[in-house]
């Protein structure tokens, strides 16, 4: 048996587990332990192709994950990048482009309109409510920094970052166009 310990969580990787390797073409593959010599395990992948790696670049695979990811990084069971990508690509293939990880909202660019997220109704919905009562929006940021705003009585900022194309124009339109409507409501239900 052999221990591997990363950030503050101490994991076994033994022969049978199912496990993350990097990969130079995919970044990340999965696959299962198969055998494990001195520091280096071997991995066999779903398409039968065998990966030798040392244990320290195997990262534990959470193969009771909720098929549709979780809305909240601090929900996964392994924090490591691997984990954190794979939940982020679920999600998005659901469309469900934005994830929190604490008070940070993740938003992928969907390089398609979905209107579903921008409408009246997921408008009214946030409004009022509390941060990460509902599910991560660029919305619930501004109702919280409005909310902030209104409760303290001085300025605030959101940052906004990413790399170029990635969606930050986007995202700061919506900031701004769901700010406009809350200022247009009485400020009083704050
Ligand atoms: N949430 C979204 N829904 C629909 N389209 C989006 C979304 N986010 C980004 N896009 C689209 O992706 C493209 C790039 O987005 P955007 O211009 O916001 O990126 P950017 O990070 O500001 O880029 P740059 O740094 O180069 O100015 C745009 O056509 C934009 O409409």
């Amino acid at each position: 048996m052999n221990c591997v310990s990363r950030l503050s969580t101490t994991v076994n990787i033994i022969v049978g587990s199912h496990v993350w390797v990097d990969d130079p073409n995919k970044a990340w593959i999965d696959g299962q332990v198969i055998k494990i010599t001195g520091q280096e395990a071997e991995i066999e992948t779903p398409d039968l192709k065998k990966v030798v790696s040392k244990l320290l670049n195997v990262y534990p695979k959470d193969t009771e994950a909720p098929a549709g990811g979780v809305d909240h990084m601090t929900k996964l069971s392994y924090l490591h990048e691997p984990g954190v990508l794979q939940n982020l690509r679920i999600r998005y293939e659901l469309n469900e482009i934005y994830n929190y990880t604490g008070n940070i909202l993740i938003a992928i660019n969907p390089f398609q309109k979905l209107t579903h997220l921008y409408d009246g109704h997921m408008k009214e919905e946030y409004k009022g409510a509390s941060f990460r009562e509902l599910s991560p929006h660029v919305f619930a940021v501004a109702n919280a920094f409005y909310r902030a705003m209104i409760k303290e009585g001085k300025s605030n900022s959101i940052l906004v970052s990413g790399e170029s194309g990635t969606g930050k124009t986007k995202t700061t339109t919506m900031l701004m166009q769901y700010l406009a409507y809350l200022g247009g409501r009485n400020s009083e239900s704050y």
